[in-house]
């Protein structure tokens, strides 16, 4: 932004000046009395974003200065706009007393909004995290050119403060996992990676790696990090230093609430990227909607704190199989033990434990939310008393403590607490403290006084004035209050002769004298600063009480992330007894094998949802789907990933009965997207997936892949999704499902017989098709792409003639001889290549032909493929 020299400018606008050089790139609201002013450029860009009437104040050099501005008690709602489109506020109030300042009232920045620093509810989403990151691109050239990077992040409304390391080629993944609102970078350093947020540009030795770490060891008052497990990732500890740095900054304090600091290892996880998130429409629709998503579906949650702790789960597959098991336990007991319903009618009233301790910790918190904090002291022992119910009719455990014991334990809030808040505040507070009367009466004599004061002012002016006229005689003696004169008495002209000696003349009427006595003016003193120093006093306590619930931040923070975790597993619970959901079996290799599944979303929108079976494992790696569109192969595909997540988070899931490995990744490549904003088109998006999983997916991954090289001519997108399939299998070993509408591609399991091939039936009536959503063993017949386009609408002239020209290519077909590229290519597979063997291809075919895919077991199916597979191996 261009500013003027500070030089022929109006003190006030010198001031605003200097307050705008330390704003920086932020935008600058200026307060003037009732209002926030932005000027000059910050002008010109609010009031387009926030749709402003852009005026002038005056002229710098014969230049109007623009303006623009919003009444003070509504900037709440603006700074949530400006926030929402990536913007960054610093708010200057008026420091010093307008009454007593010479030139313009003293004013300072004294809050700094920026979207990831974000605490005050009334910009929070309640349900989701707000997380501010900064990340360290290592640039040490031992490390090679893409170096390591170093993410660190912190979630402000709640103290959690982690951080990681990986390689550039993972970061966007990483930050899409965190989804961070701001990233602070080095100034010049381009965040370069596929990832939108705000950027927060500091200098480049606030990541300095003495300097950061020095930062961390004076905020955790420590003398080594050695404690915090973290001393492997150098990157990511001067990410964290620099920003605990930038936080503090903008809260003017230290936070005393980030009191952890943990890391997270790619090991922990089962990872996602950034597509697979998207595609599985975890938290977010394709179309970037709310609902309906897994999240949405699940959300039973009584609490805001659960609501985020299930979003943080569903993003956060975990791959240790104990903690899966603990939750997945804990859920079981409480649909043993009773209704868990109860527990979340014990659960509802309670208030955002987790952010209102943060608040504290910044002395922000409002004396509302103190007050829900002390109800909720009284209310948590009816919760701790439903679960421990829960617990011990939970029966006999498997190994040791149950995590509803755990949590039960966690949730006592200490009763100190309790006392303290009941005692200090009133029953029901005032929204701010600046307007008093939160307070609660019998906390402090000195506050009780005062209001005392205020209140009998009224009896006090009746005594005097009864005790005066008695005194002096004169009955019509009148004692008032004016706001020019304060407090007299006042006596008419007539009988001023008999005022006592201590009466002092203040004002002179024409019809009257009004006078002060010495008793009066004492009075007078103490009412009227009694209301000023009653608020002052009120404030002081209020801070006062600020330092005496200081050091229960920390439990405080605890038994909120025991609450929050109560809620989820209740709500968890509440959702597999409603919908029928079974615990999954966890297991210790990398297998799926689930019966009778369901889509966790699409069951709860269609009245009669088909269930079906899959199975993949060490000797059944791929199963290659095929079938109408329409069909229900990309809600197959998509409710085995769903049910492979959901397991590993510890839930139940929708099957009769599922077991479930340790997978290490799942992917997606799933519908077409364009990134024309990117400069790349369907086809090179599907492709720059496809490499992705290629190189990344292990024999432990779950990949999905649906009609992959369709975005090009039929002979190259044939070519690359053999290709592609054919690798996964062989090289890569992932566990893949991989629908197509090339049924060449079929014929893949005859050469790699840990392919399988499944169909999605579909029935043809009179009517037209009618889709039977059944995944069955074997290859589809045909692909009824006629019909489907019939049933969209396409006019009966045009689908006759496609039939006409279908049966045209069909005929056609018969005469030519078999694609070359049917075979599969001879470059990479050379022992394949006798598969395209004349003979091998006829023995293979007739004992194909002898096979009803329909009437075999899956046990069957596989002995037929080994079979098919030894004769290919005996031709050769
Ligand atoms: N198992 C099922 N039971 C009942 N209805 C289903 C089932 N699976 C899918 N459907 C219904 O069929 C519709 C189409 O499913 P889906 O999009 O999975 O088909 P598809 O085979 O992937 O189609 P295309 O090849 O055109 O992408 C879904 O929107 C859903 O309404």
């Amino acid at each position: 932004m261009t500013l003027p020299d500070t030089a022929g400018h109006t003190p006030m606008m010198q001031q605003y000046l200097r307050l705008k050089a330390e704003a920086g790139s932020m935008l600058l609201l200026y307060r003037m009395g009732d209002f926030y002013e932005l000027f000059y450029d910050d002008a010109v860009k609010a009031s387009r974003m926030l749709n402003l009437t852009l005026t002038t104040r005056g002229a710098s050099n014969g230049v109007p200065i623009k303006m623009c501005g919003m009444p003070h008690h509504s900037v709440e709602q603006y700074l949530a706009r400006l926030v929402k489109l990536g913007e960054s506020v610093a708010i200057c109030e008026q420091i010093g007393d307008p009454a007593t300042s010479k030139g313009p009232v003293e004013r300072r920045i004294v809050r700094i909004v920026t979207p990831g620093t974000l605490t005050d509810d009334a910009l929070l989403p309640a349900k989701a995290d707000r997380a501010i990151a900064a990340v360290c691109i290592g640039t040490s050239k031992s490390k090679g050119a893409t170096g390591r990077c170093g993410v660190a992040w912190l979630n402000l409304a709640s103290g959690e403060f982690r951080l990681t390391e990986c390689v550039l080629g993972q970061l966007a993944s990483e930050l899409h996992r965190i989804a961070p609102a701001e990233v602070v970078l080095i100034e010049g350093q381009p965040l370069a990676v596929d990832y939108v947020a705000s950027i927060s540009p500091v200098p480049d030795w606030h990541f300095e790696s003495s300097g950061a770490r020095q930062q961390l060891l004076n905020h955790f008052k420590v003398d080594s990090l050695a404690g915090f497990d973290v001393d492997d990732m150098p990157e990511a500890v001067c990410a964290a230093g620099a920003l605990l740095r930038y936080v503090s900054h903008t809260q003017s304090q230290a936070l005393a609430h980030v009191q952890q600091l943990s890391a997270d290892r790619a090991s922990q996880y089962v990872l996602l990227d950034p597509v697979t998130r998207r595609n599985l429409e975890l938290t977010e629709t394709l179309r970037g909607e709310e609902s309906p998503t897994l999240f949405s579906a699940l959300d039973h949650n009584k609490t805001p704190m659960g609501s985020r702790l299930l979003r943080r789960w569903l993003h956060h597959p975990l791959r240790d199989n104990a903690t899966v098991a603990a939750r997945q336990e804990a859920i079981g007991m409480l649909l043993a033990g009773g209704d868990p319903r109860s527990l979340q009618t014990a659960l509802a009233p309670l208030p955002d434990v987790e952010r209102i301790a943060a608040r504290v910790a910044l002395r922000s918190v409002r004396p509302r939310e103190l007050a829900s904090l002390r109800d909720a002291v009284a209310l948590t022992p009816a919760l701790h008393a439903t679960l421990t119910d829960f617990v011990s009719s939970g029966g006999q455990l498997t190994d040791g403590v149950s995590k509803l014991a755990e949590l039960a334990a966690q949730i006592v809030i200490d009763p100190e607490i309790g006392t303290l808040l009941s005692r200090a505040i009133a029953p029901e507070p005032s929204v701010n403290v600046r307007d008093g009367g939160v307070i609660a009466t019998g906390f402090d004599a000195d506050l009780d006084e005062l209001r005392t004061l205020e209140s009998h002012t009224g009896d006090f002016l009746v005594q005097l004035e009864a005790r005066e006229r008695e005194r002096t005689g004169i009955a019509n003696l009148r004692v008032e209050f004016n706001r020019v004169h304060g407090f007299f008495i006042e006596v008419t002209r007539g009988q001023t002769d008999k005022v006592p000696d201590d009466y002092r003349r203040r004002q002179t009427l024409k019809n009257a004298e009004r006078y002060i006595t010495p008793e009066l003016k004492t009075w007078e003193d103490k009412i009227l600063s009694a209301q000023d120093r009653a608020l002052a006093r009120e404030k002081w306590l209020f801070e006062q009480l600020l330092d005496q619930m200081a050091p229960h931040v920390r439990s405080l923070t605890q038994v909120a992330a025991a609450l929050a975790e109560i809620d989820v597993l209740a709500s968890l619970a509440v959702h597999a007894r409603d919908h029928d959901w079974v615990p999954p079996q966890l297991l210790d290799t990398a297998d799926i094998v689930i019966e009778q599944g369901r889509h966790p979303v699409v069951e709860r929108v269609i009245e009669r949802f088909t269930p079906n079976d899959c199975r993949l494992g060490r000797t059944r790696r791929m199963l290659l789907i095929t079938g109408p569109n329409m069909g229900g192969k990309s809600t197959y595909m998509r409710q085995t990933a769903l049910i492979v997540l959901l397991a590993r988070i510890g839930s139940f899931v929708p099957a009769r009965s599922a077991s479930i490995g340790r997978i290490d990744r799942i992917f997606t490549r799933i519908g077409a997207a364009d990134d024309l904003a990117g400069g790349r088109s369907t086809f090179m998006m599907e492709m720059i997936e496809a490499a992705a999983i290629l190189s990344a997916s292990t024999a432990d991954s779950l990949v999905l892949m649906d009609e992959i090289g369709r975005g090009t001519s039929t002979y190259d997108g044939l070519s690359l999704a053999w290709a592609i399939a054919h690798q996964l299998v062989t090289h890569n070993r992932a566990l893949t499902l991989f629908a197509t509408h090339y049924f060449e591609l079929t014929r893949l399991p005859s050469v790699q017989p840990e392919a399988a091939n499944v169909h999605l039936a579909a029935a043809e009536s009179h009517k037209g098709i009618i889709f039977l959503h059944e995944v069955r063993d074997g290859p589809a017949s045909r692909s009824y792409g006629i019909q489907v386009a019939q049933r969209a609408g396409i006019p009966s002239a045009v689908v006759r003639m496609a039939r006409r020209e279908l049966e045209k290519l069909e005929t056609q077909g018969a005469q030519v001889p078999q694609l070359p590229l049917f075979s599969p290519p001879p470059d990479t597979a050379a022992n394949d290549e006798a598969a395209a063997d004349a003979a091998a291809a006829d023995a293979v075919k007739d004992a194909l032909t002898a096979i009803d895919p329909d009437v075999l077991s899956p046990r069957e199916a596989l002995d037929a493929l080994y079979r098919l597979k030894s004769l290919l191996q005996s031709a050769s």
